[in-house]
């Protein structure tokens, strides 16, 4: 099956600051990756990249085995903090990218009421931004970002902003909702725990430039719960996680002991 997406000898640079050289990454259709790595290494970037917000300087970025320079419109994004717009009730922020798409405002609002059941908002389609929980709010902006396109969805640190119980929650909702839909994803996390959880495969992204992505496989089976945790090919994943990170972090030109 050819990949949703890859990058091919992607090289990107900030001016003479290189982020990405030569760099190889093939996500299957359908499949979720959680993409791991310290601050400032690139993974913004990255997600800019795929967006099509940036164009590589070398290589190619391909959509459905395309080569495909205007990727805007293509990719759902779903940021870390909701970006809902205060004075648009919760259906009329939804509908956005539906009318953005050309769909008229009465039938994007209705599309959007149909699928607030499944997102537990049905009560809450006439209400503002304001009035819903950090939760609720993430569960709007996710169901936005899937009306831009349900094709590929960047989740850029989705839960950061929230309370460790409802970070929770959020992690068992967003599986069952990736089973659900089918949708390809690519979450970015500093939360370690959090990657292995959600993906199928972690994606550790270490080295200035980034060259060759570290990329595990998540061999626990699913449906998946807050238990997995407590697996052992959990623990095992986390540790070797902890190490690549921790070994990285240390190296004498980021300014550590040699
Ligand atoms: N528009 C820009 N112009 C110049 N440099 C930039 C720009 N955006 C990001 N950078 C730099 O590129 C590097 C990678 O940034 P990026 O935001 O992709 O990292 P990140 O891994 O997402 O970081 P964090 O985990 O802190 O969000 C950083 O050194 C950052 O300062």
């Amino acid at each position: 099956m050819r990949d949703q997406l890859a990058f091919a000898g992607v090289r990107f640079a900030y001016g003479d600051q290189l982020i990405l050289d030569n760099f190889d990454l093939n996500v299957a259709k359908g499949e979720f990756v959680s993409l791991i790595g310290p601050s400032g290494i690139g993974k913004s970037t990255l997600f800019q990249l795929i967006a099509g917000l940036l164009q590589p300087q070398k290589g190619e970025i391909l959509l459905g085995g395309e080569p495909m320079a205007n990727r805007l419109g293509q990719v759902g994004y779903m940021p870390q903090r909701d970006l809902l717009m205060p004075w648009r009730t919760i259906v009329e922020n939804a509908a956005l990218p539906l009318e953005i798409q050309g769909i008229s405002k009465k039938q994007a609002h209705e599309r959007v009421r149909s699928e607030l059941p499944k997102y537990g908002l049905e009560e809450w389609a006439d209400a503002y931004p304001t009035q819903l929980s950090g939760g609720m709010r993430q569960r709007v902006s996710f169901l936005r970002a899937l009306l831009s396109s349900s094709n590929i969805m960047l989740l850029d640190e989705p839960f950061s902003s929230l309370d460790g119980i409802t970070r929770m929650d959020m992690q068992e909702w967003l599986m069952a909702k990736w089973q659900e839909t089918g949708s390809t994803m690519l979450m970015i996390t500093h939360d370690i725990d959090e990657a292995i959880l959600l993906a199928d495969r972690v994606v550790v992204l270490t080295g200035k430039p980034i060259t060759k992505p570290i990329e595990l496989s998540v061999s626990i089976n699913r449906p998946r719960s807050l238990v997995s945790r407590n697996h052992s090919g959990f623990l095992a994943l986390r540790e070797e996680i902890w190490d690549l990170l921790r070994s990285h972090r240390s190296q004498p030109s980021l300014g550590r002991e040699a």
